[in-house]
């Protein structure tokens, strides 16, 4: 059966935005826009999650998460927080939420930690480890961690020859001021590259803003896209900037293009070409400057053939494309990714886990990784949490990881020692010997590469 949300927000357009993208990820959601309409529909149904504003009209969020807890005490709560103090925060964990989430967020955001607290739900019942972490969460004001959890932006860039090609591109293409279309799989790091993109050009001092256009619902694209005044249709509460004024002078990332709704990508072309946007309901065009980074996992080229996607948008998006390349293709970077991961699992959750069981590796080795870099990601951080010792142990794998691995056997020999030896030789030469670079690259500290050095007996 779906699992079933109820969301509170009054902004009735991002509201919807949240509620279309949840639904599409098999939940069944409803939305409401007051205390006092969630409070009824709190007292009618029953939901798993509970997902609130802070500011409510002439209410508040954390009332809500107290009322919930009343009335229906299974319910998880999450708070929506534009104003990410920690005060606020400590406040609706104490009041039993799950986790809150900073606005503006990204949609995928939000699922993550749903995924993560109904992770937390179903083990919590089963495992008893789980909740000894007080400690930690008293060093962090009784958070599970937020802030650390948060991707910190750390671009990792591999030493793979894939990589190190797919590197020199964005470096190339960062400072033109072409646009560029990222085509990959899901999870491959689209996102992260047109963030690289953006950091390469000389507009990064300005916004880089990132809109996922398969959550927006097609009715309210334009009042994303372009903002809207006051009044200008139900729901339209308040003027809102949209996202091309807010990426003004900056970069602006349109995740999922292949999405949008043809009447969307007529406006969008015109947007572009014209270099100026209307806000809907307004009469006054404003300049914007902005440049488009687009992604996608389709293949545009097919949806234009098709005639579902226009060419001529096609074409204005595309004066550069990146093919960015899948986990299974640059294998040498897993131990890579995975060391980086770990690291970041460690700080969000406050775990010193140092490596993988040997098993372990040997199952990572031989898995595809359909779900790329998310996928390890998220792998690595549930194995984590679940972990008691130092190692990574094989029965905290996802079930589907040791499956696969078990019916696909091995093309290459990455026995831990030649796997590593091979990583470092890689490192060293990209670094052009330079042992502190290698080390970066690495991400190991130089005094464990000067020791790896001596273990392999390799030439420094
Ligand atoms: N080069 C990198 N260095 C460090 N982390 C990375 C890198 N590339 C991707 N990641 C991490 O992998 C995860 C997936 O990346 P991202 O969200 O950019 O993928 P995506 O291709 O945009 O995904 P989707 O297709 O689902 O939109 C993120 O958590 C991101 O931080």
């Amino acid at each position: 059966m779906k699992k079933r949300i109820l969301i509170v927000e009054d902004d009735i357009a991002f509201g919807k935005m949240i509620m279309a993208f949840l639904e599409r990820n098999n939940f069944e959601v409803s939305l409401c826009t007051t205390g006092k309409e969630a409070r009824d529909h709190l007292n009618k149904n029953t939901y798993e999650l509970l997902i609130t504003d802070l500011k409510l009209p002439e209410d508040s969020g954390l009332a809500l998460l107290d009322y919930s807890k009343k009335v229906t005490p299974s319910t998880q709560m999450i708070l929506m927080t534009g104003y990410a103090d920690v005060t606020t925060a400590v406040e609706a964990i104490k009041k039993g939420a799950l986790d809150y989430i900073s606005k503006p967020f990204r949609p995928e955001e939000l699922l993550m930690i749903i995924e993560q607290a109904t992770d937390l739900v179903i083990e919590s019942s089963s495992k008893v480890e789980i909740g000894q972490k007080k400690p930690d969460n008293e060093n962090n004001h009784g958070l599970p961690n937020r802030e650390l959890s948060r991707d910190p932006g750390t671009f990792i860039n591999g030493i793979s020859e894939v990589s190190k090609k797919f590197n020199e591109y964005l470096k190339l293409v960062g400072p033109t001021l072409m646009n560029v279309l990222l085509q990959g799989e899901s999870g491959t790091g689209k996102e992260v590259a047109a963030k690289a993109i953006h950091a390469y050009s000389s507009r990064s001092k300005n916004n880089f803003v990132a809109v996922d256009c398969g959550a927006i619902p097609k009715e309210i694209a334009a009042s994303e896209f372009f903002g809207h005044v006051k009044g200008s249709f139900t729901g339209a509460v308040n003027d809102k900037t949209g996202h091309f004024e807010a990426a003004n002078k900056g970069t602006l990332f349109l995740d999922e293009v292949g999405n949008l709704s043809y009447e969307n990508q007529i406006q969008l072309l015109r947007a572009l070409q014209e270099r100026k946007i209307k806000p809907v309901g307004s009469n006054m065009e404003i300049d914007v400057d902005v440049r488009i980074i687009t992604a996608t996992n389709e293949d545009l080229v097919k949806a234009v053939a098709l005639g579902k996607f226009r060419e001529d948008l096609y074409h204005r998006l595309n004066e550069f494309s990146i093919e960015i390349p899948s986990l299974r293709d640059r294998k040498d970077d897993l131990f890579l990714f995975t060391h980086h991961f770990l690291e970041q699992a460690n700080e969000a959750l406050g775990k010193n886990v140092i490596g993988l069981s040997k098993q372990v590796e040997e199952a990572f080795k031989r898995y595809a990784w359909p779900g790329n870099l998310r996928e390890l990601k998220n792998v690595i951080k549930r194995s984590v949490l679940l972990t008691n010792s130092d190692l990574i142990p094989l029965d905290v794998i996802p079930r589907e990881v040791l499956v696969a691995s078990n019916t696909e056997t091995p093309v290459v020999d990455f026995s831990k020692e030649s796997n590593e030896k091979q990583l470092i030789i890689n490192a060293l030469k990209e670094a052009g010997n330079n042992k502190s670079r290698a080390a970066k690259l690495l991400h190991i500290t130089r005094k464990t590469l000067y020791n790896k050095i001596a273990q392999y007996q390799l030439k420094s």
